[in-house]
């Protein structure tokens, strides 16, 4: 074996990379750059992903601290207001303590959305998270300067934001412009010895990584880059009805009944009707819409009208119902099998029924 001397870079390289057992992902960024849209993006992914996940927004504390009415107007962000700058310094920090208690009770993601723009403030959130111990901390960064891109989130910030609620667009417009400006004088965009971070530039369309490794470099930093700002419908249909059981005695390899073939051509023709027009509305040109079925026949044979080549998933698929067989669980499941009902119902995506 060779000698226990590890150098800098490798000591670094593993303090970076511990086994921590929460994460704060901070958000950075001037505002109406797209934090909370992106905090909320995360959010819901890692949740999918079966993360205990929670976003504190410092904007919402601000709020409930004191009236929109007065906290979200310019003056309040004035950098030359001590009074003001102390108030939202500890709204920020009472964030910060939420986040990390989160953690403490067992989440995994604490996604704290605020500015946070200043080195400074980066210094005192990092010092608090490695002076608790157990917890990782990365930067998320938006970094925009397209006057269009910018103008757009203005736009959607003062129609939804409280802080706008009793003001006209063009004076919401000129209050957001000059909080934006105080904002804009004591920004400092995130250097590489600040550790670990993400910064997306203009929509993703640039991304730099740095120092990121683990789970981030696996999920976070993926899911980042793919995110995208445009909506879309999505349908969500059951199988047509079948027709007779199929050879496994199930109605899971059953085909269409007639029913269930008038119901295929019918959805065919919801399907065309409602993406013709929402691609109308959008003003982009009409893209094919993207089919997803189970492996099921008659999944398959429902969407048969709707697209010629649906894109099959097993993990669409139903339940597989094991020795209790076809049917629904509750009418099939035999009384002296209680303690699967219970998991059942505690735990219907993680539970394998038995004999399935
Ligand atoms: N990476 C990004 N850069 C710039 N804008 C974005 C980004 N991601 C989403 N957006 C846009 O941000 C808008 C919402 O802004 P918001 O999240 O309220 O900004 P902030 O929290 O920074 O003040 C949405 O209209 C969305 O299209
Ligand atoms: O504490 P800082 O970093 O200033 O960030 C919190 C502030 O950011 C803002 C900036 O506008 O966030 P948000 O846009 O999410 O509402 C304010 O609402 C909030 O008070």
């Amino acid at each position: 074996m060779g000698s226990a001397i590890r150098s800098d870079r490798q000591l670094l390289r593993e303090q970076l990379t511990p086994d921590a057992r929460g994460l704060i992902v901070a958000m950075v960024g001037l505002p109406a750059r797209g934090k909370s849209f992106i905090s909320r993006k995360l959010e819901r992914f890692l949740r999918w992903s079966g993360s205990t996940t929670k976003t504190f927004n410092v904007g919402k504390y601000r709020r409930d601290a004191v009236v929109p009415e007065r906290s979200g107007r310019s003056e309040f962000f004035d950098n030359q207001n001590p009074d003001s700058v102390a108030a939202r310094e500890k709204l920020a920090m009472l964030a910060l303590a939420d986040a990390i208690k989160f953690l403490d009770d067992g989440g995994k993601f604490a996604i704290f959305d605020a500015t946070n723009s200043t080195v400074a403030r980066r210094r005192s959130i990092a010092d608090q998270v490695r002076a608790h111990g157990h917890y990782s901390l990365i930067w998320v960064e938006a970094v925009c300067d397209d006057d269009e891109v910018v103008k757009f989130n203005m736009l959607t910030k003062v129609k939804y934001s409280p802080d706008f609620k009793d003001m006209s667009a063009d004076q919401a417009m000129a209050d957001l412009t000059a909080r934006i400006q105080t904002y804009s004088e004591i920004y400092e965009t995130i250097q590489d010895s600040e550790g670990a971070f993400i910064k997306l530039f203009n929509l993703s369309s640039k991304v730099m990584a740095n120092h990121c490794y683990g789970r981030v470099a696996k999920s976070i930093l993926p899911y980042l880059m793919a995110i995208h700002i445009g909506s879309r419908p999505i349908w969500l249909a059951r199988a047509g009805p079948g027709s007779t059981k199929g050879q496994t005695g199930s109605d899971r390899d059953s085909t269409l009944s007639e029913e269930g073939q008038q119901f295929a051509e019918h959805l065919a023709a919801f399907v065309q009707k409602r993406s013709r027009r929402y691609w109308e509305t959008s003003g982009n040109p009409q893209e094919q819409t993207k089919v997803f079925t189970s492996t099921m026949p008659r999944a398959v044979a429902s969407a048969a009208h709707t697209s010629v080549l649906p894109d099959k998933r097993s993990a669409l698929n139903p339940i597989d119902k094991g020795v209790l067989g076809a049917g629904w669980w509750d009418v099939e499941c035999p009384d002296d099998l209680p303690p699967w009902r219970e998991v059942e119902k505690r735990h219907p995506d993680f539970m394998a029924q038995p004999g399935a």
